[in-house]
């Protein structure tokens, strides 16, 4: 067979496109875009053995998992929809990837659903939450208050450089959400305002630390100094295995352009820009982590890892 690199069918290159570009963002959306890649590279393949289809679906995985490094959604969705794909025709192999996949897409819907209950008995009538960048699980959480009767406030902050908190201030004030939007550097001036600090996750590590937007651990350190409690709603595909045997996550750099546009940079003169996308909170600053199996201590978070895990953190897209 060739090279299966060159099999990679377009609708998975587009999807790896989109996730690099940041069209598709967001650790739960990135997740369900690239299962849904995986499902259209079974359905639209001709290879003509099996063996040749799973080299097929490896690099597309691998295409996928090139992306963006920090959200272990996306290396868990990939992993789950090549997790058995033992059969010995095309079409053993086709239909189990496809039914995979499916299945992946609704239980990371069911997943968030659940999620949104469980966090939504943390908010009481009248509260007030803070947000940073845009995270679905957070919204879910808040419109699942909402569907309970609850009227809610937001701080939303606005979330330098790629300003997801105005996807946040919008998606809020739809679900009839009093919605206040700051400037980053006034969070703090806010704190003592608001009853909730409420961020997503793209990753949780096995001690406990969340790893989420730039600016989420400052915001944390801040939420710690003024009381207010800070709950990450995470579903466990954001649970990082490799953490449990003692891997860091990797922070993802972004392009200077992000940031500053090139023509005032060169108005400055000799200077670096640096654009870190994400940052570690370390536990201590994190009262809960809701999940749509209950909400968890951040230390805690540890068992629930090894039960989903067990050690295993094998990754079938690389050829042995
Ligand atoms: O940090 C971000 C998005 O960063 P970016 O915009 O760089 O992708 C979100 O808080 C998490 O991904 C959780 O999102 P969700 O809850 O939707 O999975």
């Amino acid at each position: 067979m060739d090279d299966p690199d060159s099999r990679v069918v377009s609708e998975v290159r587009r999807t790896a496109d989109a996730i690099g570009s940041m069209e598709v963002r967001g650790a739960a959306t990135i997740a369900d875009a690239a299962a849904a890649a995986l499902r259209a590279q079974a359905e639209q393949s001709d290879a003509t053995t099996a063996a040749d289809l799973r080299a097929e679906l490896r690099a597309a995985a691998r295409t996928l998992d090139d992306t963006r490094p920090t959200a272990v959604s996306l290396p868990n969705a990939l992993r789950y929809v090549l997790f058995d794909l033992d059969g010995e025709t095309v079409e053993a192999v086709r239909d189990a990837a496809v039914r995979r996949a499916t299945e992946f897409c609704e239980r990371l819907e069911h997943a968030q659903t659940d999620l949104g209950r469980v966090g939504a008995n943390r908010l009481r009538d009248g509260d007030t939450v803070m947000t940073h960048c845009h995270s679905t699980d957070v919204l879910a959480c808040v419109e699942a208050a909402v569907a309970q009767g609850k009227s809610l406030s937001a701080v939303v902050k606005e979330t330098r450089p790629r300003m997801q908190g105005h996807i946040t201030a919008r998606e809020l004030a739809a679900l009839g959400v009093d919605v206040t939007l700051v400037v980053d550097s006034a969070a703090r001036r806010y704190l003592n305002d608001v009853d909730h600090v409420l961020v997503g996750a793209d990753s949780i590590a096995a001690d406990g630390s969340v790893i989420n937007k730039i600016g989420t651990s400052g915001l944390a350190v801040n939420a710690r100094d003024r009381g207010t409690p800070v709950v990450c709603a995470a579903q466990t595909i954001k649970l990082h295995p490799g953490t449990l045997t003692g891997h860091t996550v990797d922070i993802e750099m972004r392009e200077e352009s992000e940031v500053i546009d090139p023509e005032t940079a060169a108005t400055l003169g000799d200077v670096r820009v640096a654009n870190p996308a994400f940052d570690v909170t370390p536990p201590r600053y994190v009262d809960a982590i809701v999940t749509e199996r209950g909400q968890y201590p951040p230390e805690s978070i540890v068992v629930l890892m090894r039960e989903l895990f067990g050690e295993a953190t094998a990754e079938p897209w690389v050829e042995k």
